[in-house]
């Protein structure tokens, strides 16, 4: 990396959303391993270096060693509802939000996409070799927050329109980003092994 990414990324607090239900995984993916790592840990040592980091999840769902709890303002409703209570805790400045599943989301790519921030731009986002915009895995400003709690409001949950297009930066990452929604997504990033973690009632400290 150079010293331009480490200047860009150490810029931006970091917000992980992470209150969601892993339906279609079947346990909590947070804690499922790769590589004998949870998921959670693999997105949050890639945003390490942001002085401020924010954990939105349910109280006492998870503890991460370095990141500030921050309970949903709207628990349920997605991940619209996580990047609302980021955009409230942060400090005013940019936000780069990640889900617990994008286990693929190196410091290079978000020192990315934080070279690519205008004066003008609202939100960062990365289109997948696909040309598919990654809205979970983004940069957006605390500028923002009106705009998502109205949309919030007027019952809207769909994250991609979080920024308008017009304040919307788009830039080109050349990896499949491997966002994992079921144990055979996990399977497939591990080489054919399911190494999914056994879902439990209280769960242990996630430090590093
Ligand atoms: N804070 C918060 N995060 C959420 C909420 N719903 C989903 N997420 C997170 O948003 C990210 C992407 O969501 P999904 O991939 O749909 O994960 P999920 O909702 O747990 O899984 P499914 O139940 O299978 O849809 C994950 O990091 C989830 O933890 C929510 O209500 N609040
Ligand atoms: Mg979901």
């Amino acid at each position: 990396m150079s010293s331009q990414d480490r200047a860009n990324i150490w810029t931006f607090t970091a917000a992980i959303t992470a209150g969601g239900q892993s339906r279609r995984f079947g346990s909590d993916k947070a804690l499922a391993l790769l590589g004998g790592r949870p998921l959670l840990h693999h997105v949050a040592a890639a945003l390490d270096a942001c002085p401020v980091r924010l954990l939105v999840a349910p109280p006492g769902r998870y503890v991460l060693d370095g990141w500030t709890p921050v309970p949903d303002t709207r628990p349920g409703e997605g991940p619209l509802a996580g990047l609302e209570a980021a955009l409230i805790a942060a400090p005013p400045g940019w936000v780069a939000l990640s889900g617990v599943d994008l286990p693929g989301l190196t410091p290079r790519y978000w020192a990315a996409l934080a070279s690519h921030r205008t004066p003008e731009a609202l939100s960062v986002q990365m289109l997948d070799p696909s040309g598919r915009p990654q809205p979970l895995g983004a940069l957006y400003h605390t500028a923002l927050r009106p705009q998502v709690s109205a949309l919030l409001d007027a019952g809207e949950r769909r994250l991609r329109l979080a920024s308008p297009p017009e304040r919307t930066v788009f830039c080109h990452w050349p990896h499949d980003l491997r966002n994992i929604n079921t144990p055979a997504d996990l399977a497939a990033l591990q080489g054919g092994t399911d190494h999914t973690a056994k879902p439990s009632i209280k769960k242990p400290p996630l430090g590093r």
